[in-house]
């Protein structure tokens, strides 16, 4: 099975950023892929509550919902959307950071709500308040596909590793981790979080990302992603990166690799009780 991990670099104009996205997904499933995945906030990336107040939807009537579910059902791809910021329901109007797995045939086949919220000061003039904006989700979720279990979760997660444990042990053998990393922690610590996940669990890591400037609402400075989405084998081989610009990147899943990898370290199922600390 041959996935594809679309690379965005997405404005906070959800009507402009769309006809980008299908153009990729499109590109995907010329390509060869059965399995298209793209980053947290395919829709919108933008740190104004008031901005995200007038351009965001709900899940019933959001356009780049609709748009990519008509685009996998063409196609007939599964498609991975890593997220969309959507309005919710909640009294204090917070979005959902929601992730959705669509079938072939278009229809929703699991989603996801981020569970961690990204609440971090890296410097004086770079913080992030995640769950101001958004309303954390408290289910973890493993979707079935015929192409093996996935796992679903969403960027900050990834430093969250009893989750992925958790994942795999229910079933997953592929984890995916889309995220809109930020540049420091990115050049830091991405690579060796998401190979570190799938050593752990013996799951392949599909994470597509969004890369480079995106513009940030009034009065702050722009946001900027890392890149490099990455697709890394169940033994902890990366392979692929996609570097930092916009576009596709391939990668062949075989589901053999997940059982080779949990027959030589088993560690998965070495789990042992203990007190304390
Ligand atoms: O804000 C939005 O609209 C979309 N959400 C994001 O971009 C989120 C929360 S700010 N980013 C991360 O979780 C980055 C995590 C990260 O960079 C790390 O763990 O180091």
């Amino acid at each position: 099975m041959r996935a594809a991990l679309v690379q965005l670099n997405v404005s906070d104009d959800p009507a402009a950023n769309l006809p980008r996205t299908r153009d990729l997904v499109r590109a995907a499933a010329a390509g060869g892929a059965g399995f298209v995945l793209t980053p947290e906030v395919t829709n919108c990336l933008s740190s104004s509550r008031a901005h995200q107040q007038a351009v965001l939807h709900r899940e019933e009537d959001d356009p780049t919902l609709a748009g990519l579910r008509d685009e996998a059902r063409a196609h007939g791809v599964w498609l991975l959307i890593g997220s969309l910021a959507l309005r919710t329901d909640d009294a204090d109007g917070r979005f959902a950071n929601r992730s959705f797995l669509i079938a072939p045939d278009g229809s929703v086949a699991a989603r996801y709500d981020k569970i961690h919220m990204f609440d971090v000061t890296l410097s004086e003039t770079e913080t992030y308040r995640e769950s101001a904006g958004y309303r954390p989700g408290a289910r973890a979720v493993v979707a079935q596909t015929p192409f093996g279990r996935i796992g679903m979760s969403v960027c900050y997660d990834v430093r969250f590793p009893h989750l992925y444990r958790a994942l795999a042990q229910a079933g997953a053998e592929i984890l995916t981790i889309p995220a809109a990393f930020s540049q420091v922690t990115g050049a830091a610590h991405w690579e060796c979080l998401l190979r570190a996940r799938a050593i752990e669990t013996g799951c392949y890591v599909l994470a597509p990302a969004q890369t480079g400037t995106h513009a940030a609402g009034e009065g702050r400075a722009p946001r900027r992603t890392h890149g490099h989405s990455l697709a890394v084998a169940p033994w902890g081989e990366v392979l692929v990166d996609a570097g930092t610009e916009p576009g596709l990147s391939f990668v062949d899943i075989d589901l053999a690799e997940v059982t080779r990898a949990r027959a030589r370290v088993p560690a998965l199922t070495h789990d042992r009780p203990f007190e304390g600390p």
